[in-house]
């Protein structure tokens, strides 16, 4: 069963249609990426997926008890307020130590419980931020620009880095990106949204679709070695992962 499924969706922002006749389903353990230019609706249709927003047509089927866990863009904290990180994975709800040890290790970024949130690196900030997605025990993590502000290979690391996450929790992953040559290449299944959905497909079928070039151009191509994720594995939680990639570290 799929964990979230969007039938025929359409959304009008102040009597402007934004998306319309949006398709979208979202099975256990997959890293989906929505991608699309600005203002093509990617951040309400995320809206519409965890049921902040309804439709005005179509429907949203979440699995019943569904957990989705967020990982916002980015979050300003005042830098003159102290609050290490562990106190910051105590908000709004008290966690348990061993529990925010362990959503910090998998997040990647193990004993730094005791650091001022202030004075984490951008790549850091952003792991902690997961690790607090990750202590709801998520079926499905769900990130809106998550690496915004940091530089390419940082970006290509944090997606690694969610592959993990997705090894080790078992995870969906779906996430809305601009950083297409990056972030395509780790993923599953990648959705052009531009009002509806333009194409979708693995990111190589979705790269060299007619649809895909006309909005981003060819010069994504390349990159695309960046991070490469072969898809020649199968994703067993259970036993170890084997895939290669050649990222730029
Ligand atoms: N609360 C709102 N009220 C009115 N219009 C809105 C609202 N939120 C979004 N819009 C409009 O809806 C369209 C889609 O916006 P949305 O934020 O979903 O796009 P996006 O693809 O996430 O954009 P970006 O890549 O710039 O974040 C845009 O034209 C935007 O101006």
């Amino acid at each position: 069963m799929s964990l979230i499924c969007a039938q025929n969706l359409e959304f009008a922002h102040g009597g402007q249609t934004v998306l319309h006749a949006v398709n979208l389903t979202l099975a256990p353990g997959e890293i989906v990426t929505i991608v699309g230019p600005n203002g093509s609706g990617k951040s309400t249709l995320f809206r519409l997926l965890i049921g902040a927003l309804q439709p005005h047509k179509g429907q949203v089927i979440r699995k019943p008890g569904l957990r989705i866990g967020y990982v916002p863009q980015k979050l300003h904290i005042d830098p003159t307020l102290p609050i290490t990180v562990g106190r910051f994975l105590n908000l709004p709800q008290r966690v348990s130590v061993g529990d925010a040890r362990q959503a910090l290790e998998i997040a990647g970024v193990p004993g730094i419980r005791d650091q001022q949130m202030a004075q984490l690196s951008g790549g850091q900030f952003q792991r902690v931020l997961l690790a607090r997605a990750l202590l709801g025990k998520p079926d499905v993590l769900m990130l809106d620009e998550a690496t915004q502000g940091l530089d390419q290979p940082g970006s290509a690391s944090f997606y690694r880095q969610i592959d993990a996450v997705r090894r080790d929790m078992g995870c969906a992953v779906l996430m809305i990106s601009h950083e297409l040559h990056v972030v395509m290449s780790a993923s599953d299944r990648v959705i052009c949204l531009n009002g509806h959905v333009c194409c979708e497909g693995t990111p190589e079928v979705v790269s060299a679709a007619p649809a895909y070039r006309e909005l981003f151009g060819t010069g994504t191509g390349g990159a695309l070695a960046l991070y490469r994720h072969d898809h020649d594995h199968a994703h067993d939680h259970d036993h170890p992962h084997t895939h290669t990639h050649e990222a730029a570290e």
